[in-house]
């Protein structure tokens, strides 16, 4: 059952590693996906590092993109690289997600990747987000965002697609779907996220106002569900993951997928509309001079 559940899972979220074998297959030139994303960074630097704990069957997966861990195309190109590997391999249960960087967890998606990009690079961009969603909110490990800084946007949607969030305990950092203070609209799925974890109303008001909460205020509406000192923020997710690794994988399997199934079938019935949505709202001239506005206001704050 546990083994259909994860094909289930692996195939219906159409998994990079087994697309590619599947091409391979089919007799087309085989690429190694880590070859892809070499060629595209053009530079050796992992913008993340999974380190897995072979003794107990929990991985952390650091993210480390400097300046802010945003989520760009090579970012979650590797993301998902990363974390299908894990999927795929059975001495992994548990994943931890968390971040190298001081004061910041993830600062959502790279804007530069939606800022003067042609068509088809948003096209390819926006696959990618949907991946990297579809991968973590469908994963059959158990997953932890320990959030050691703010999480905004696209931040805030890897860590609601975890199984659990533990927050740093500071209220300089905030997190949330902010998208409408950049003047631009979170997608059904991303508010389907929300209501999932913090129900209807609560999160017609934060999209709509594009609320960041600060850690407590995000304890207080269940975005988050612990707050711990910072410096003890991965300590705490890695026994919190002993607990949840305590219950059968497959009852937790089941459970999960009976929760969240509607939700990725949604996304995965309508892919193609989604993209199609998203590049031709991106690319209009009123949402790119909301993007150039939103950029520049980020430097002036930061002179
Ligand atoms: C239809 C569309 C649906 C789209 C759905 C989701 C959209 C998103 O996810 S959009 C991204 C939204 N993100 C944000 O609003 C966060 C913006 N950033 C911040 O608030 C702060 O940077 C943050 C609190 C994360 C960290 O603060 P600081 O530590 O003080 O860093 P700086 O503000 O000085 O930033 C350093 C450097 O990084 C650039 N930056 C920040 N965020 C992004 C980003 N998301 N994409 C690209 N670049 C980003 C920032 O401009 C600074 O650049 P430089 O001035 O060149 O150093």
């Amino acid at each position: 059952m546990a083994n259909a559940l994860r094909n289930s899972f692996k195939y219906g979220c159409s998994g990079l590693l087994s697309q590619l074998s599947l091409h391979c297959r089919h007799g087309r030139v085989c690429a190694s996906p880590y070859a892809a994303v070499q060629q595209r960074n053009n530079s050796s630097s992992a913008k993340i590092k999974v380190d897995l704990d072979a003794s107990t069957g929990v991985a952390v997966m650091w993210m480390q993109s400097p300046p802010v861990n945003s989520l760009s195309l090579d970012f979650l190109t590797e993301f998902a690289i990363s974390l299908e590997k894990l999927e795929m391999d059975r001495s992994c249960r548990g994943l931890i997600i968390t971040s190298t960087l001081p004061k910041v967890f993830s600062a959502g998606l790279d804007i530069m990747d939606m800022y003067g990009k042609s068509p088809e690079h948003c096209g390819e961009f926006w696959k990618a987000v949907q991946e990297m969603w579809l991968k973590l909110y469908g994963s059959n490990m158990v997953t932890i965002a320990a959030i050691n800084g703010s999480s905004p946007a696209g931040g805030c949607l890897m860590s609601m697609a975890c199984d659990y969030r533990i927050m740093a305990d500071n209220p300089r950092y905030s997190i949330g779907l902010n998208e409408t203070k950049l003047g631009i609209v979170a997608p059904f799925w991303f508010k389907d996220t929300m209501v999932n974890t913090v129900g209807h109303r609560t999160t017609e008001i934060a999209l709509e106002l594009g609320l960041l909460y600060t850690s407590p205020e995000a304890l207080k509406i269940g975005l988050v569900d612990q707050l711990v000192p910072e410096e003890q923020v991965l300590t705490t997710a890695t026994e919190t993951m002993t607990k949840w690794l305590a219950i059968p994988d497959h009852a937790r399997q089941i459970t999960k997928s009976m929760m969240r199934k509607q939700t990725i079938d949604k996304l995965l019935a309508n892919r193609e509309a989604d993209t199609h949505n998203f590049v031709s709202f991106i690319t209009k001239d009123s949402i790119q001079r909301s993007l150039r506005m939103y950029l520049e206001m980020l430097k002036k704050r930061k002179a």
